[in-house]
């Protein structure tokens, strides 16, 4: 399990660890992993043209001991200092010492002297370090810090953010105007939310952890399964199980204008795990051609006989008695697509099974009734204000999907899966994920999981089904087994 702890949490631990600890200690730590991270980066050390753009905190202070690092190899390195009076004393010291130099200040030569300086370092660098600010981030970047930022992410150099991209909020992910677009981000005792979730992701590259002692109790703020973790949700049958143990999932899906969309949830619940797969709706027939090993029924979910777990709503149109039926059934219910909007909260909050929603951002935003940018901006925000509303698990979809439990409070961590790519925002694909995540629940997991564990599988399946080209809903599906496997051989 890849996790990340929230600023407080790192904070708290990290005065532990330094009341133990010579001072600087900690520094040293971050510097030397961090050098090293570069290193591997830039292949080649000596020559190299490194600039380290540093801030007046300690995000600053590392930039600067690796940057020392750097030269003693061999390097060129040039510090931009956007608070000079402010600077990590003991940093900018031993980078002096190591033969490292200092660019003009805005302070002493004038911001357009300063700007132009800095510009033309940074397009003549191989390397950029970013130590404008870290987990001691507030806002948005300030108007003297955001120049540089997009200067840097500009640059033909490779860039590597220190903690973490200045510019992205470090507890949310969120990124308010410029941020450091990087290359890597070396970060120090644990991952940061701001690094796992979008739009953050997306800016910090690839991110190398390097250890520093801490440790770290309690819940994580997020957390993000990987394939071990996997392996070992996923249903296996025993000896003994017939399909019904192995759960039955019901779809009560499609109409007659989207029967397509009943015939792909089928397909992705054939590949969840449950040992049989009920149909209730008007595509009964659409179904039976594509999948004749499902059961059918037209007469309600109601009467449709016993399922594990219900799959309530893609292309189900405006057909709100279905949905209603399948809510006061005592049975986990996932609920997606038309199904989200016709769901009544007050029948969401008052059931006892577990309930899992699964909108995507537009749909979010319609739940909410905010726009759809605000939920973008603000997705680890918006799941959880919507599980609270709800009272349900929610999974909001996107390029990386959140997984946050009906507690919708900052106590317990949220999931959030990286597996899915660019190529899954295709039509259908929505249907294919509540379907198998459907057929996850009736197997047995709980909501949180078969959500996480169905965004897995659903993006990896994506991923080996579009090799780097289009696929449609379809060719995801029939790549379940192919990512099945994957994950069950490690
Ligand atoms: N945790 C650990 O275990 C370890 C932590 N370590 C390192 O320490 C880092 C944390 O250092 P930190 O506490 O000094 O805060 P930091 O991120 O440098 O920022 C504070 C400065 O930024 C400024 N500033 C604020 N907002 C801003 C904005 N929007 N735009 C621009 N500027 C802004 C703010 O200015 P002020 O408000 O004071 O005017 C203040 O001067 C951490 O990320 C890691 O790299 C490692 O060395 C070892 C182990
Ligand atoms: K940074």
């Amino acid at each position: 399990m890849r996790t990340a702890y929230s600023v407080e949490t790192v904070r708290t631990a990290e005065r532990e660890l330094m009341a133990r600890l010579p001072d600087g200690a900690l520094m040293q730590r971050a510097a030397a992993g961090l050098a090293a991270a570069c290193a591997d980066l830039v292949g080649r050390v000596y020559g190299s043209r490194v600039v380290l753009l540093v801030g007046s905190g300690d995000n600053g202070g590392d930039a600067l001991y690796a940057g020392a690092r750097l030269a003693r190899r061999g390097a060129g390195v040039t510090a931009v200092l956007l608070a000079p009076e402010r600077t990590h004393a003991g940093g900018l010291a031993a980078l002096r010492r190591a033969g490292g130099g200092v660019a003009p200040s805005r302070q002493a030569d004038g911001i357009p002297a300063f700007l132009r300086a800095a510009a033309d370092l940074i397009d003549r660098a191989d390397l950029v370090l970013d130590g404008i600010v870290g987990i001691g981030a507030k806002g948005p970047l300030r108007p003297d810090a955001a120049p540089l930022a997009a200067l840097a992410s500009r640059a033909r150099a490779a860039v590597v953010a220190v903690d973490l991209p200045s510019g992205v909020d470090p507890d949310t992910g969120e990124v308010d105007g410029e941020a450091i677009r990087a290359d890597l981000t070396v970060t120090f005792g644990t991952h940061k939310p701001g690094l796992l979730v979008d739009p953050g992701r997306e800016y910090a590259g690839s991110v190398r952890l390097v250890d520093i002692g801490l440790s770290l109790p309690g819940e994580a703020a997020v957390e993000a399964l990987q394939h071990a973790d996997v392996a070992r949700l996923l249903p296996v049958p025993g000896a003994e199980s017939d399909k019904y143990r192995r759960g039955v999932v019901g779809i009560a899906a499609g109409s007659a204008r989207y029967p397509g969309a009943a015939v792909l949830a089928v397909s992705g619940a054939l590949r969840g795990g449950a040992g049989a797969v009920r149909y209730v709706g008007p595509a009964a027939d659409a179904v039976i051609a594509r999948f004749p090993e499902t059961l059918v029924s037209d007469r309600g979910p109601r009467k449709a006989g016993r399922v594990q777990a219900w799959v309530v709503g893609p292309g189900a149109g405006d057909d709100a008695s279905a949905v209603a039926e399948v809510l006061a059934a005592d049975v986990p219910v996932l609920i997606d697509a038309d199904g989200l909007r016709l769901a009544d909260v007050d029948a969401v909050r008052g059931r006892d099974a577990p309930t899992l929603m699964t909108p995507h951002a537009g749909e979010a935003a319609a739940l909410l009734g905010v726009a759809r940018e605000e939920v973008e901006r603000a997705r680890l925000d918006s799941v959880r204000e919507l599980a609270g509303r709800y009272g349900a698990t929610v999974l909001l979809k996107g390029s990386t999907t959140l997984v946050a439990g009906p507690g919708g409070g900052a106590a317990a961590a949220v999931r959030v899966n990286a597996t899915g790519t660019s190529w899954l925002a295709t039509a259908g694909s929505g249907d294919v994920l509540s379907g198998l995540t459907g057929s996850l629940l009736a197997a047995g997991l709980s909501a949180v999981d078969a959500g996480s564990v169905g965004a897995y599988l659903h993006g990896l399946a994506g991923r080996l089904a579009a090799d780097g080209a289009p696929v449609g809903a379809h060719d995801v599906a029939a790549a379940l087994p192919l990512a099945w496997r994957d994950v069950v051989r490690g």
